[in-house]
Formats: structure tokens, C-alpha cells, sequence
């Protein structure tokens, strides 16, 4: 299996973008692209990443009315993007249509519950029980929707394995140990999450914001 760390690239410039793509390119084995850099830079900052020669990951959360949702699949088809997300939130009906929209080689993965949120906030949006009992609900209607998998933290990662065997399984929220979790909430080390069962490991700030980006990702790979 190659490198499964997809380095988030949540950075407002292009031009560092693609300088920090090119300098940890061949110690990840791709780029997620999220909304912070699509908004600032749309189809043209997602083709001069494109450039660089490493697969791409677009998180672009979509969550809306399933004609819509089938809508906005159809124009990143042109981008050719290897993973797309769209928020299991939005229903059984949007999950088939953006999946009946996705191209072939493109994996559709829903969002389940936030890495950024504990069982108490969770709760204030209304939804009781614990953060991972919802992941295992959302998770179960990702599967009876035809998704490829899920996005969830590496809290819940085993156990929604152990329920869906040939899930894809996209794990942000990931902590190289002592690094700063910042608005992370249910966070675990990269090797933690890939021991669970994980099969891309989203990684941002641990390395973007690292003094020597290369050397953290080289360090990251090293623990795997
Ligand atoms: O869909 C995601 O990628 C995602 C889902 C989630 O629950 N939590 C989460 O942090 N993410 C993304 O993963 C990345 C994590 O970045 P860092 O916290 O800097 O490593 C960001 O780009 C988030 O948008």
C-alpha cells in the first residue's frame, strides 16, 4: 500500500500551496484540497495543483437537496479528483445521487461527525447520545447508500471497521505525539489511526505549519 497521508492543504496563498506540494511531494501520498482553498481559488488553483502530480482529494462538504448536491458532482468532474466528500447529514437520497453523479475513479466519502466536536457539542445541535454512536448510525446509512465510505475521527475508526469491512476510511483530527490539537477535538496519533483500520489519514497544520514541512512529513511517514 503507498503512503496513506493526504496532506490538507488549508493554506490562503496558491503560490505557497503549490511550493509546499512540491517540496513534501513522494512523503505523502496525496492532497486535500477544502474549502478555505477552493473558495479562494476554484477549478484554476485546484489544476495548478494538479500539476505537481500527486492524486487529489476535494472536501468540499457538500451538503444540500440531492439535485443540487448531483449538480455540483457534475461540474468537479473535469477536475478528476480521486476523493470528493459530501456531509452524511444530508440523507440517504443526496448520498445516491452524488454517488450516481461521481465518476467512476472518484471516491464519494461522507462526512460524519466533526473531529472538531466533543459528545457535549454535539448534543447542542441536537443530536443525543455520544459522538460515536452517531458515526456508527451515519456510517451504516453511508454503506445502504451506495458510498465508497466515511470520514470520521480515529476514536471510532475500528469499530465502524469492524462494522463495514470494505469501507474506505478517511481519518482527520490527527496528532504526531505533543503536537498541539488546536480546535481538534477527538484526535489520535497518525499510527494510532492507521493501526484502527484507517485508510487515508488526513494531515494538516502537524505539517503546513511546521517550521520544515518536509521534515515533519518525513517524520510522520517514519512512524507508519
Ligand atoms: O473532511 C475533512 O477532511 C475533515 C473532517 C473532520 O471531521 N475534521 C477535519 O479536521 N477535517 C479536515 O481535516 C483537516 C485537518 O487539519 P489539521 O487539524 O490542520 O490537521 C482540515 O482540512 C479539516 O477541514
Amino acid at each position: 500500500m503507498g503512503n496513506p497521508v493526504y496532506l490538507a492543504l488549508d493554506v490562503p496563498q496558491l503560490d505557497a500551496a503549490v511550493a509546499l506540494c512540491r517540496k513534501v511531494k513522494g512523503h505523502v501520498g496525496g492532497v486535500k484540497l477544502g474549502l478555505e482553498f477552493f473558495c479562494a481559488h476554484g477549478h484554476h488553483g485546484v489544476h495548478e495543483i494538479a500539476h505537481v502530480g500527486l492524486p487529489i482529494f476535494l472536501d468540499l462538504k457538500l451538503h444540500d437537496i440531492p439535485n443540487t448536491v448531483a449538480g455540483a458532482m457534475q461540474a468537479i468532474h473535469v477536475l478528476e479528483p480521486a476523493i470528493v466528500t459530501v456531509h452524511a447529514g444530508g440523507g440517504r437520497a443526496m448520498m445516491e445521487d452524488a454517488k450516481a453523479a461521481a465518476g467512476e475513479n472518484c471516491k464519494v466519502v461522507a462526512v460524519t461527525v466533526l473531529t472538531s466536536l466533543d459528545d457535549t457539542a454535539l448534543n447542542r445541535t441536537g443530536v443525543p447520545g455520544s459522538a460515536h454512536d452517531q458515526v456508527l448510525r451515519l456510517a451504516e446509512l453511508a454503506e445502504a447508500s451506495g458510498l465508497d465510505g466515511i470520514v470520521c475521527s480515529g476514536h471510532e475508526v475500528k469499530a465502524v471497521h469492524d462494522q463495514w469491512k470494505k469501507g474506505f476510511f478517511v481519518v482527520p483530527g490527527l496528532r504526531p505525539g505533543g503536537k498541539a490539537a488546536g480546535d481538534q477535538k477527538r484526535v489520535v496519533t497518525p499510527r494510532e489511526a492507521r493501526d484502527h483500520g484507517a485508510s487515508v489519514l488526513v494531515i494538516g497544520r502537524p505539517i503546513s505549519r511546521a517550521e520544515d514541512p518536509l521534515a515533519a512529513a518525513r517524520e510522520i511517514e517514519g512512524t507508519l
